[in-house]
This record gives C-alpha cells, sequence and structure tokens, in this order.
C-alpha cells in the first residue's frame, strides 16, 4: 500500500486551524486535487476527532465535503478530503460586504439541502456558521459544508448536552446546559448563517458592542434582533427568519417545513429537487473505499504520539471562557 508521499503530491498551504494545517496535494496518478488536513499524532488524537472522521465518512451528498481516506505520516494523521476551490463563502461575503437576497437564497437553500441530508443520517453538526461552508470552484459555485468537529449522531453518540458551537450561532436551548436536540439547534445555527448572508452582520449582537459575549447571549435567549434599515428583506425572508429564531426549540420551524416554504422553494434549483440523485462518479471522486474498522485501527495508531516528538499534554481546543472577550467568531467546546 502506498504511504502519504508516494500517492499525493503536496502543492501548497490551505490554511490552518485550531488542530493544524491543510494542504491542497495532487494525487499523483489519477492527477485529482484533494485537500489534506493534518493533525499532530498523539494527545491531540482524540475521541472527537474520531467521531469527525466517521461521521464525515457515512457522508455523500453533493453539499458536503466528500471524506475520501485517511492515512498516517510519520508525524501527522492525514484526513484526505474533497478538494472546494472556491474558498470560504464567509470571504465571499465579507468581499460583497452582503449579498443580495436570491444570491443568499441561493445558498441557503444549498446549506439546508446539505443540513437536511445530515439529519437524515441521524447526524447533526452542531457548528454550522459561514466560516465552515466552503464553495467548489465552479462559476456557479456550489456550497459544502465541512468541518465535522462538533458533529454528533443520534446513532453512535449520546443525546448533546455540551455547549459546543461559536457563540454567534448558538441556538438559546444549546446555552441552557440541559439536553436538546441538536437537529433542531443546527436550524437555528442556518438562521444565523441566512441573517450573516443578508445583512452582513450577526443578529444577535449588539453593533455598538459586539464582542461583548454576555450582551449577545442575552440577545440570543430573549431572541432580540433586528433588520437594519438600510437592508433590503422581503417580507417572506422576514416572516422566514422569525420561524426560524424562536426561542422553544419545539416551537421552532423544522428543517422539512423550511424546505417547504414559499420564499425557501422560489428559483429552487432541478438538483436540490427531493429524488434528485448526484453522481460522484461524474466528477471522477470515489468515495472512501476504508472501513469504519479501518478508519478506527488507522486512528488509533495515531494517537501514539510520533518517535520523537514531545508529548503534548494539553489538546490544541481551548476551554471556553466567557470572561475572555476575545472569543471571536470561532468555535468553542464550553462543556
Ligand atoms: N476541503 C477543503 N477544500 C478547500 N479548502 C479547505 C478545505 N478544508 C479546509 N480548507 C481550508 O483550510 C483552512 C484550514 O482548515 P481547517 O478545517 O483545518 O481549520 P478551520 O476550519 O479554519 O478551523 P477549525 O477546524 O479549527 O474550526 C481553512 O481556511 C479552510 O478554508
Amino acid at each position: 500500500m502506498l504511504n502519504m508521499e508516494e500517492k499525493y503530491e503536496p502543492l501548497k498551504e490551505l490554511g490552518s486551524g485550531n488542530f493544524g494545517v491543510a494542504r491542497l496535494v495532487r494525487d499523483k496518478k489519477t492527477k485529482q486535487l484533494f485537500a489534506v488536513k493534518y493533525i499532530e499524532r498523539g494527545t491531540k488524537i482524540d475521541e472527537k476527532v474520531q467521531r469527525e472522521i466517521i461521521n464525515h465518512r457515512s457522508l455523500r451528498h453533493p453539499n458536503i465535503v466528500l471524506f475520501r481516506e485517511v492515512m498516517l505520516t510519520p508525524t501527522h494523521l492525514a484526513i484526505v478530503m474533497e478538494y472546494a476551490a472556491g474558498g470560504e463563502l464567509f470571504e465571499r461575503m465579507c468581499t460583497a460586504g452582503r449579498f443580495s437576497e436570491d444570491e443568499a437564497r441561493y445558498f441557503f437553500q444549498q446549506l439546508i439541502s446539505g443540513v437536511s441530508y445530515c439529519h437524515s443520517m441521524e447526524i447533526c453538526h452542531r457548528d454550522l456558521k459561514l466560516e465552515n461552508t466552503l464553495l467548489d470552484g465552479n462559476a456557479t459555485p456550489r456550497l459544502k459544508i465541512c468541518d465535522f468537529g462538533y458533529s454528533k449522531s443520534g446513532i453512535l453518540h449520546s443525546k448533546p448536552h455540551s455547549t459546543v458551537g461559536t457563540p454567534a450561532y448558538i441556538a438559546p436551548e444549546v446555552l441552557s446546559r440541559k439536553e436538546y436536540d441538536g437537529k433542531i439547534a443546527d436550524v437555528w445555527s442556518c438562521g444565523v448563517t441566512l441573517y450573516v448572508m443578508l445583512v452582513g452582520a450577526y443578529p444577535f449582537e449588539d453593533p455598538e458592542d459586539p464582542r461583548d459575549f454576555r450582551k449577545t447571549i442575552a440577545r440570543i435567549v430573549s431572541v432580540q434582533y433586528s433588520i437594519p434599515d438600510y437592508v433590503h428583506i422581503s417580507s417572506s425572508c422576514r416572516l422566514l427568519l422569525s420561524q426560524i429564531f424562536v426561542a422553544n426549540p419545539s416551537k421552532r420551524i423544522t428543517i422539512q417545513a423550511i424546505k417547504n416554504n414559499p420564499w425557501f422553494l422560489k428559483n429552487l434549483p432541478r438538483e436540490l429537487k427531493e429524488g434528485e440523485k448526484y453522481n460522484y462518479e461524474n466528477l471522477g471522486i470515489r468515495q472512501s473505499a476504508q472501513s469504519v474498522e479501518e478508519i478506527t485501527q488507522i486512528v488509533q495508531e495515531a494517537r501514539i504520539p510520533a518517535e520523537g516528538s514531545k508529548v503534548s499534554w494539553h489538546s490544541m481546543v481551548g476551554t471556553f471562557n466567557p470572561e475572555d472577550d476575545n472569543y471571536g467568531s470561532s468555535s468553542a467546546d464550553m462543556a
């Protein structure tokens, strides 16, 4: 079996996250491009990493970055996945300032399509946000949900109760520290994503004091948001936002109801309509041939620190501290 260096040629760095770096590589045989996330071997490879990989592996949908395989390098665990050449949707929105309603709907439809699929596989994402959605390289870009670091499977894992996610995107019930339904909490985060695309700002942040986490929390819990006068949003879109931003999860609109909402259905691309099958084989991308057992074995092996490396005692994931007003928009595990 080929090792990482024999199989893939490294091309450039794509960026770095909490866990490590991501690189663009080319399959030496097929010449196809892939993105690889490298996580240092040793204590950084924990249950969460394993969960991310196993959950990601089971998903196969045009709006979800496709998992390909995991490999070991002498120093890192390498997660090979579909390369999204269009970069982060967040960057695109920052460049545009905000999106028109039609543009926002175009991306929102794809987001909901991907999330709905995840939920049908009994996986909730728990960290949906603009920064975790990438775009492919097409002229009419396709949205790709990535980063399953906080995902939970209803089959493999217990019901979520820990406060994870990114403050600006967190649903009220997630803040309560009681058990919650991860799928319904995902709906709220999709609503925040839609608002951010339309307005170019976070719905529950005080524009005068955006970094004051306590204020944001208070506004989330009391569902206090408004749409600035200078932003034109149709009444049907406002209605949908108001149906998503409902504090009581049992009264919040469901993904299924969003998919039947008139605003959502406008200009819905054919391929997103129920029943349309998307064929990855046409793109020449084959999904992972690795079994769950093989992946588990590789991940277990990656838990052993690389020879000669210093043992890292702390995981790189910082514990969220509400006292720290520099939380920014990055994800944090607040359990
Ligand atoms: N499949 C991919 N295709 C293209 N670019 C990617 C892909 N996956 C990640 N990237 C880019 O690589 C960078 C690092 O990604 P990574 O997932 O390691 O961290 P992150 O998402 O920024 O943060 P974290 O995982 O810590 O929340 C990001 O800027 C992201 O845009």
